[in-house]
């Protein structure tokens, strides 16, 4: 099709191939981070809870995986918003059912982050500021 950028797959210098797979994943970091505000305040969010596991000496692990699982899944929603205001850049029932459940993606992450932070992060926390 006309006007499509290099397909890193049809690249035959297998690491270049690689490198522009990485760039345009980049690229959809760069335009998500752009556009989202919601992904934006997951990043700071984000940064604030690995402070405070490093700060409060609770594995930064789980806390890693969940930031990734909250990220991931706003970027595939951001994604979905997309091909959906491609799809239907005017109202359909089908394209509100479409965002809203990639939306409730996003919100079922978050709020399983937030209990997991707040049974990792509330008993040091307490132990910390002498309340308990
Ligand atoms: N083409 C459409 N047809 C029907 N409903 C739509 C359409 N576009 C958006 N909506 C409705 O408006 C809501 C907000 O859509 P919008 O594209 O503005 O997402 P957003 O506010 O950027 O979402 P998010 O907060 O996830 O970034 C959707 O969840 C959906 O209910």
């Amino acid at each position: 099709m006309a006007g499509l950028p290099p397909r890193p797959r049809e690249d035959p210098r297998p690491l270049k191939g690689v490198l522009r797979s990485f760039a345009y994943a980049w690229e959809g970091v760069g335009y998500a981070w752009r556009v989202q505000r919601n992904f934006r305040l997951q990043v700071y969010l984000g940064l604030l809870a690995l402070g405070l596991a490093l700060w409060l000496g609770v594995s930064p692990l789980p806390v890693l995986l969940l930031i990734a699982l909250v990220l991931s899944l706003e970027l595939l929603n951001t994604a979905l918003e997309a091909l959906t205001d491609l799809v239907s850049p005017v109202y359909h029932p089908l394209a509100k059912r479409a965002k809203d459940t990639a939306a409730a993606a996003v919100l079922v992450a978050s709020l399983s982050a937030l209990l997991v932070g707040l049974y990792l992060f509330l008993p040091p926390l307490l132990a910390r500021l002498g309340l308990s």
